[in-house]
């Protein structure tokens, strides 16, 4: 319990003084409601038998003090004042109820802000261990299981069990033999619940995976929806999430089943206790009637709010079991990427003299500007858990308005360098350094100053102008600039064909437009965003040979005022480049001009 309060208030965001705001409500709401209910006992007492009112000390108190001739006038004050306490403690239920709901909507919104925050901040490295399925669970699903599941539940926990502990302190008080009956329900109810604990974080744990897995398949059949129709395999992704969906079905339904039962059970019991201690009193007891009548009454308007305080309780508790795997993932997300976050701040603060430099993500030295050379110095990188480094030792030097090109075999290491230039990748050892200062001093500066076109563009389902000035809020989009971007990267006979010009929408990933043209989209974005350093990785691999030359004319266009690094396949494609760097199992095994590495090598 200690261990899943503290994931749960890692998971919060935000003031925690709320939660103790809400705790006190609902604390001073069932201490009023045990005083209401305690009222009820002695006011049946009363009506019944005025003239016991002698025996009740509080009311006879009160009678002797309000100047009232007889108990039969006192009695409907007394009425009164019972019905001002309840619906005093009615509208604060209601309105710390609204304020659950409230706060806990809230908490939901913020936790989806911040994981978002959170993921797109994550290291690159993050993302090769992790699926997208699993991200999109968690940040549309397990944020909702999050609130509804553990949140509310822990919540309703905790106050219940405040109800429950204050009701039954009522009936100690009333009748010890209330006590042992009430007792006698509610521990076997919570502990067969306990028990049932270890199948509710199992049905728990099959939603989240089902969901995950759903989303993947969904991914699978929609992403790739070309192949899917062109090689018939509808009915594989169509019978995958039938199962899936089932899967999911007969969990949900086990843990919603079984979490209304401590109701039933309670409520069962509860009625089998009352006929068979009416029956009985009279042959154990020898109280006077007047007695059984106060002591029932207290019971009934005690099990009135028994009854669903405590199934609440069980069934919240119930609840919390169901929603902890979703809270484990949540909190184990935020914790890895909390750690980088907080070793790459460390790093940052104490590498100014280390060798090694590994700081992705830091922002805080002083803009880097680009004037004369890029400078890679013994780069060396290894994926996690890979036996050999994918580059190794790699030194060369860009000189500003270069283009260079990286030619080399299938896994080469071509791609790899590239996500190490972009700031992607953090290095094993070496540097890369911008007119003499190392990149990882202000990668975000760095990364400003770099454009990536890669092979396939990403492309928002939004029109050609978003798609452009990508990231930028429609109001801050520069149109000079933008024009200057379509012309750049020849895409403006294009607009100017389209009926919407630049507001024409491109489809989701962009399928209403040619390879082509989505590749000079490319382009135009990293023109637009005014990048200095245009990484470009086999952008024209995929494309026919007249749009392939459409887009190295673009391309070449750049020669000179940008500086390029073109990963290429095609070996025509890199004959306009200044120098040519094979690649081979990490290293570069040849370097010169176009003539000297493709011809004559
Ligand atoms: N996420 C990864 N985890 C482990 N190893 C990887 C990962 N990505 C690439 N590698 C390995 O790193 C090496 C270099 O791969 P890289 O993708 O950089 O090659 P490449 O030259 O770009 O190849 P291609 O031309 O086929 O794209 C390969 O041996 C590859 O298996």
């Amino acid at each position: 319990m200690v261990d899943y309060l503290s994931k749960v208030l890692y998971v919060l965001t935000g003031s925690r003084k709320s939660l103790i705001f809400l705790l006190l409500i609902f604390i001073f709401t069932s201490i009023l409601e045990a005083f209401g209910i305690g009222l009820v006992g002695p006011f049946i007492s009363l009506a019944s038998n005025p003239e016991s009112i002698q025996s009740i000390t509080v009311l006879d108190w009160a009678y002797r003090r309000s100047g009232f001739e007889s108990p039969q006038q006192f009695i409907p004050i007394v009425g009164f004042i019972i019905i001002a306490i309840f619906c005093i403690q009615s509208l604060l239920y209601f309105i710390s109820q609204t304020y659950i709901y409230r706060y806990t909507h809230q908490q939901k919104s913020r936790l989806i802000s911040r994981l978002l925050k959170a993921y797109l901040d994550a290291p690159y490295t993050f993302y090769l261990k992790q699926n997208t399925a699993n991200i999109i669970k968690n940040i549309i699903s397990e944020t909702n299981v999050f609130t509804q599941g553990c949140l509310l539940a822990l919540l309703l926990f905790m106050t219940n069990g405040i109800v429950v502990g204050a009701l039954i302190g009522l009936m100690a008080y009333s009748s010890s033999l209330l006590l042992v009956m009430i007792l006698g329900i509610l521990v076997p109810t919570f502990l067969l619940f306990n028990k049932l604990g270890h199948r509710f974080k199992r049905w728990g744990r099959t939603q989240s995976e089902t969901q995950r897995e759903m989303i993947r398949t969904i991914n699978h059949g929609l992403g790739g929806l070309k192949e899917t129709r062109v090689i018939g395999c509808e009915v594989y992704f169509e019978n995958q999430i039938d199962r899936q969906a089932r899967q999911y079905a007969r969990a949900a339904t086990l843990s919603q089943a079984a979490s209304i039962l401590p109701n039933i059970f309670i409520k069962t019991s509860l009625i089998v206790f009352v006929v068979l201690f009416v029956s009985l009193f009279h042959i154990f007891f020898t109280e006077s009637e007047q007695d059984l009548t106060a002591v029932m009454g207290v019971f009934a308007v005690a099990a009135v709010r028994l009854i669903p305080a405590s199934s609440q309780f069980i069934s919240s508790m119930a609840k919390m079991r169901t929603s902890s795997h979703a809270l484990d993932m949540l909190y184990l997300d935020l914790k890895e990427i909390e750690k980088r976050e907080v070793h790459n701040r460390l790093e940052s603060l104490s590498n100014s003299t280390a060798k090694v430099a590994v700081k992705p993500g830091n922002q805080y030295g002083k803009p880097l500007s680009f004037a004369n050379q890029i400078e890679l110095l013994n780069v060396t990188y290894s994926y996690p858990e890979a036996s050999e480094p994918s580059l190794d030792q790699i030194s060369f030097k860009i000189k500003k308005g270069e283009s260079i090109a990286l030619i080399g075999k299938s896994g080469a290491g071509k791609t790899t360098l590239v996500d190490v230039i972009l700031g992607l990748l953090e290095l094993e050892s070496g540097d890369i350094k911008v007119d003499g200062v190392s990149i990882y001093d202000n990668l975000r500066s760095w990364q400003n100053l770099v454009g990536y076109i890669p092979q396939s563009i990403f492309l928002t389902d939004d029109t050609i102008e978003r798609n452009i000035a990508f990231g930028v809020p429609d109001n801050q989009i520069d149109q000079g600039r933008l024009y200057k971007a379509i012309k750049a990267a020849q895409l403006e006979e294009l607009v100017e064909q389209l009926p919407d010009g630049i507001k024409t929408e491109v489809g989701e990933r962009g399928v209403r437009l040619s390879g082509g043209q989505r590749q000079r989209i490319g382009i135009a974005r990293a023109i637009y965003h005014e990048r200095e350093i245009l990484v470009l990785d086999e952008a024209t691999a995929a494309l026919d040979n007249e749009t392939e030359s459409r887009v190295t004319e673009a391309i070449n266009s750049l020669a000179g005022t940008k500086t390029l690094i073109v990963i290429a396949h095609r070996l025509s494609t890199v004959e306009n480049c200044d120098r040519v760097y094979m690649l081979d199992k990490g290293r570069v095994v040849k370097s010169g001009s176009y003539q000297e590495v493709v011809l004559e090598g």
